[in-house]
């Protein structure tokens, strides 16, 4: 257990009195008290043990001896919490990962936005809907842990919270047993689970067998030749959970002083990583205020709002004591906004020097809405600015760490990927949005449109690793996906 840094009137409640962003306004407080206590009684859902070690692992990161992958969804729901859905996020987001390995030929550190990804703040506190024929203004939908999606039931209920816990256990319990049972194995124990049985692009699926064959071969020749290895790179595979850390009662329930340090340092064991949303940063606010209190890695949303001496000051707050491993920044500043925005906070965070992970999420700065009123993204948006990522860290003598990504391996019971974002390699188009879009929030991308950027990154870091990219041209932008990866 590592020691716990100075925390000068720090408590897993000091936050209660200052000022809360997004807060949620319950009917009842009481009942809020009494189902927190509740949650407080509960056992952790992760350990020190494990949060400890994703925090070392982020620290690889920051050394450029790893490659972050965060995703997931934007929101988890309790209806889509059953075995077929777990098995195919699970085996998304292990596909991408491989698919990574195999350009970076680095480990791949993975943290899914899963088992807990269920409060939501949101740009406007309500909004008007129809009900019955009539335009009625109700509070937003803020996500399962708050309130409903049914605009008829959008009052906040603190029985949503308890409810929460007990999806994140069952998820991270579900999630556990497959990767205990080889769900991540390339060997003969390969389960059809994450297969791309389902994907209807011939090309997208001999690109994908091409790897893990190729994977396999070198793993087998590893063994002839009597090297120490595993059956697979994905065997006893790390996978972490995260969440916006956004209801602070919820957390501080989770919140729970190890036994072992001295001084008692505190962790969130509802997640191993939590992140402070675009909204809630505030110097002087709440989530700061709990975020700086807790061991656990932390990541940070950066948005087109953030001053450059704001950040360094964010980053004085959380991580005083410069730990490795402790901060990642998460950029998302829309493709239209990088090139003006990113040169002054790698600057800003070069000077102060502060340890920090950089990771682009090139998703929440290039939603769009649609004339037919439909939020979404497009698939070559992206690509922009995560292309543009890493060539201006590059420019700076930085370096773009990792990604962060709202995705989903989601399927119908026919086996169709849902229809949220547009293009990629299937280039699906505005008219056909309706057609299976499940998001509660954002638009995510689907199985293929995943596969389609992990290509894309993936021979973007083999380029770098062999010197022909030096950051510049990088990942081609076209609107419809890719071309092929290189050999
Ligand atoms: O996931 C991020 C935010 O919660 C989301 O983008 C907010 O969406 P809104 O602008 O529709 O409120
Ligand atoms: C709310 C989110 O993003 P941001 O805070 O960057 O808007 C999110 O990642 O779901
Ligand atoms: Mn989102």
């Amino acid at each position: 257990m590592s020691a716990a840094p100075s925390q000068d009137g720090w408590t897993p409640s000091s936050w209660r009195t200052k000022p809360f962003a997004q807060a949620v306004q319950y009917p009842d407080e009481a009942e809020l008290e009494s189902v927190l206590d509740k949650i407080k009684t509960l056992p952790p859902l992760v350990t020190p043990t494990e949060i400890d070690r994703l925090r070392d692992q982020l620290a690889a990161v920051q050394r450029n001896e790893a490659f972050l992958l965060h995703a997931g969804d934007c929101a988890e729901s309790f209806d889509a919490c059953t075995e077929a859905n777990l098995r195919n996020k699970l085996g998304l987001i292990l596909s991408v990962s491989l698919i990574l390995i195999w350009g970076a030929r680095l480990p791949i550190v993975r943290v899914a936005r899963i088992a807990g990804q269920y409060a939501k703040p949101r740009s406007a506190p309500t909004e008007v809907v129809d009900i019955d024929g009539v335009k009625t203004e109700v509070p937003s939908f803020r996500g399962d842990n708050v309130n409903g999606l049914a605009p008829t039931d959008r009052t906040p209920a603190p029985q949503r919270l308890l409810a929460a816990y007990f999806h994140s256990a069952a998820t991270l319990n579900h999630l556990r047993a497959l990767l205990a049972s080889g769900f991540a194995s390339l060997g003969e124990n390969h389960p059809s689970g994450w297969s791309l049985r389902h994907v209807r692009s011939k090309e997208l699926r001999a690109e994908f067998t091409a790897i893990t064959a190729a994977l396999a071969d070198a793993l087998d020749f590893s063994r002839v030749i009597g090297l120490p290895s595993s059956s697979s790179p994905l065997d006893e595979v790390d996978f972490y959970t995260s969440h916006e850390g956004l209801m602070l009662g919820y957390e501080e329930a989770l919140t729970r002083p190890s036994p072992s340090s001295k001084p008692r340092a505190h962790y969130n064991t509802s997640a191993h990583f939590l992140w402070i949303g675009d909204r809630t940063r505030q110097l002087a606010g709440a989530h700061v205020e709990y975020f700086r209190g807790i061991r656990n890695p932390v990541g940070v949303k950066v948005g087109p709002s953030m001053a450059g001496p704001e950040l360094v000051a964010l980053l004085d707050i959380l991580n005083p004591d410069k730990e490795p491993g402790r901060i990642t920044l998460i950029t998302r500043y829309g493709a239209a906004k990088v090139e003006t925005h990113l040169p002054p906070h790698i600057a800003a965070v070069k000077a102060s020097a502060h340890p920090v992970a950089w990771v682009c999420d090139p998703m929440h700065g290039n939603t769009q809405t649609t004339p037919a009123g439909i939020k979404t993204r497009h698939f070559s948006t992206i690509v922009a600015e995560l292309t543009a990522s890493f060539r201006i860290h590059a420019e700076h003598g930085s370096r773009l760490q990792g990604t962060s990504l709202e995705f989903t391996g989601e399927l119908t019971a026919d086996g169709f990927s849902v229809t949220e974002c547009l293009g990629g390699s299937m280039g699906l188009r505005e008219d056909e949005l309706g057609a299976r879009y499940h998001s509660f929030c954002d638009p995510r991308l689907n199985f293929e449109q995943s596969l389609d950027l992990a290509f894309l990154v993936s021979d973007h870091l083999r380029k770098e690793r062999s010197g022909k990219e030096r950051g510049s041209g990088v990942m081609m932008l076209e609107t419809s996906g890719r071309k092929s990866i290189g050999k």
